[in-house]
């Protein structure tokens, strides 16, 4: 069995990761994320932050939902004495129950099952926003970006998959939010390199070049909770 050593990297790249090689013999470690072309940030959004972020990206989402899951909504709160969750303090207690939302379940030569998604090309006019898309900004290099919401249900998933290299150009980074889920990294090539790491609410993520084109990526099932990311792409 082979037993990889991490790298010591550059500071922010500290995550709990496992290099399985080959997969029937796995190698677990806590140690640095030494994968190519790819940056992890765990700690960005502190926990304002992120319920700024979120609320934002649900507004969006809910504003082009049917009436009835919107009138849905309304009514929960109204009985609820406008209180979402009952667990209080947890990124789960920002988002409803998921069947208060309109969750579709995927086509089946899709890679996301259980999700809700749109294209972002303006954000709510709130003046908290703007500073931490500021910050995003400063993350990822300065180039004419497009921007993804993608709301995970509890059950939601992400298949192994590469993005369409038509759509966007060589980097994707994403913003998680809510339950932590864990993401797997494979190369295409030998599929029994693999890289997993968990995408705590408040972290982001940057995979360009040789991860974002040689790397399949998928979001896990978790135990549990939604989940929602912001996606910015560079144009191709
Ligand atoms: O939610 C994520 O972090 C990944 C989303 C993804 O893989 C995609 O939208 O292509
Ligand atoms: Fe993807």
């Amino acid at each position: 069995m082979r037993c990889t050593v991490f790298r010591v990297s550059p500071r922010n790249l500290r995550v709990d990761v496992r290099r399985r090689t080959p997969a029937s013999a796995p190698c677990y470690s806590t140690g640095i994320l030494n994968l190519k072309d790819l940056s992890f940030h765990p700690n960005v959004f502190n926990d304002v932050e992120q319920k700024i972020l979120l609320s934002a990206s649900l507004q969006k989402l809910d504003d082009v939902e049917s009436r009835q899951f919107r009138r849905r909504r309304k009514e929960f709160l109204a009985n609820n004495h406008g209180i979402v969750s009952q667990v209080s303090n947890s990124p789960q207690s920002w988002f409803f129950p998921d069947e208060y939302y309109n969750f579709e379940q995927g086509h089946y030569d899709g890679v996301i099952r259980n999700f809700r998604e749109m294209h972002v090309s303006t954000w709510p006019d709130l003046p908290e926003l703007e500073p931490l898309l500021d910050r995003l900004r400063a993350l990822h290099p300065q180039e004419p970006t497009q921007t993804h919401i993608l709301h995970l249900a509890s059950d939601g998933e992400i298949l192994p998959h590469v993005d369409n290299v038509e759509a966007s150009g060589s980097w994707i980074l994403g913003v998680s939010l809510g339950a932590t889920r864990t993401m797997r990294l494979r190369d295409t090539q030998d599929p029994q390199d693999i890289f997993e790491f968990a995408l705590p609410s408040g972290s982001v993520y940057l995979q360009r070049d040789s991860t974002r084109y040689s790397y399949e990526h998928s979001i896990l099932k978790g135990n549990g909770g939604q989940r929602l990311s912001i996606m910015v792409r560079n144009r191709r």
